[in-house]
């Protein structure tokens, strides 16, 4: 730790008042190609909570519990809402930062969760006039803390289950959906958005089988996205007769937006239809093994920055 001395946390960012959730997507759609009627039907995923993302309420969470742990000031800038990154880093800078470690949340390779955030960051510092370095501690999808927390919380929704379902069930992991182009692009040598997702998957499974698909499915219809969707897959099992399911968001860190609505609304909702019985796992969120691996992660030796060419943007059909 005594490379940094002050901790950054990125996150997304989100609404927290109705008249705040158009800004707020208009933001995160900026020259994406999102259609109007997508937007729209997200809005009122937001409206239905108040305008009130529950992701920042969140963020402020893990920090409160990372204070203890964490013997820096603890920074947090969102790429799209405010708190925004850059008037973080201005305050940083202000004062007198000189080297800070940042820990994104968001634990893949791809575009759209490890570039974009760098890109972002980047954009911020360049922003500031004198602004420090600041270093992207490694990614964490491979971490024991965070299988740990996931594992605990897999168990724990399959106890919710009833008891008769529990040895039939199967364990459905989720992640965002992305276009094909982008996953073929992620990480180094590519592929690496599903190949990490599979892998972390597997480990919390252990040795029960599960599946890996896809939720919050966006962009125009004529650009193909990393199928089948949950909601779609939920249908699939029951009609092979499968009568329990454990959802387990593997791809996020906390239950923001894309779980409460897209899985505990939305497949929630498909799952009654289907008579299936659905519980979801929690994310990781503040789950003490999560968060003692961010201190961990600020005491390895500072991780080298991804390759230039790793996670570029994808071309924007329709942009
Ligand atoms: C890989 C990935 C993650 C996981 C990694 C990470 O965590 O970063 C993630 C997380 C999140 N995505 C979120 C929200 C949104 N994502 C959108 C749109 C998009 N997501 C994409 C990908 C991802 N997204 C992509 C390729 C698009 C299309 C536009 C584009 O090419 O960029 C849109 C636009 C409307 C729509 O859904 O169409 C919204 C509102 C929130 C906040 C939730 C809250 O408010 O609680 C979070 C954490
Ligand atoms: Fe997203």
């Amino acid at each position: 730790m005594a490379q940094y001395d002050a901790l950054l946390v990125v996150s997304f960012g989100g609404p927290e008042r109705p008249e705040d959730v158009m800004p707020f997507l208009e933001n995160v759609v900026r020259g994406r190609g999102v259609p109007r009627e997508r937007l729209l039907e997200v809005e009122g995923h937001y409206q239905r909570f108040g305008g009130v993302s529950p992701i920042n309420g969140q963020c402020r969470d893990l920090i409160a519990a990372l204070e203890p742990l964490v013997d820096l000031p603890i920074y947090w800038g969102n790429r799209n809402w405010q708190p925004f990154l850059t008037d973080t880093v201005r305050q940083m800078t202000a004062d007198g930062v000189r080297r800070a470690a940042a820990f994104l949340t968001s634990a893949y390779s791809s575009y759209s969760s490890c570039r974009q955030y760098l890109d972002d960051i980047a954009a911020a510092r360049a922003a500031v006039p004198g602004a420090p370095p600041i270093v992207r501690l490694r990614h964490y999808h491979d971490h024991p803390g965070f299988i740990a927390a996931m594992s605990d919380h897999t168990r724990e929704a399959l106890g919710r289950l009833p008891e008769a379902h529990r040895d039939g069930a199967r364990l459905v992991f989720t992640a965002h959906s992305i276009p094909l182009s982008m996953a073929a692009t992620a990480g180094p040598t590519g592929g690496a958005y599903e190949a990490q997702l599979r892998a972390a998957a597997a480990r919390v499974a252990g040795d029960r089988p599960f599946d890996l698909v896809w939720q919050s499915r966006s962009g125009p219809p004529s650009v193909p996205w990393l199928e089948p969707d949950v909601c779609d897959h939920l249908t699939a099992l029951a009609a092979e007769g499968v009568k329990a399911v454990v959802l387990v968001p593997i791809g996020f860190v906390s239950d923001h937006m894309e779980v409460v609505y897209d899985l505990d609304t939305e497949a929630a909702e498909t799952a009654r239809e289907l008579g299936l019985h659905l519980t979801r796992a929690a994310t990781a969120g503040t789950h003490p093994r999560f968060v003692s691996m961010v201190r961990e992660l600020l005491d390895e030796p500072e991780p080298a920055a991804c390759p230039a060419a790793c996670c570029p943007a994808p071309r924007r059909p329709g942009a």
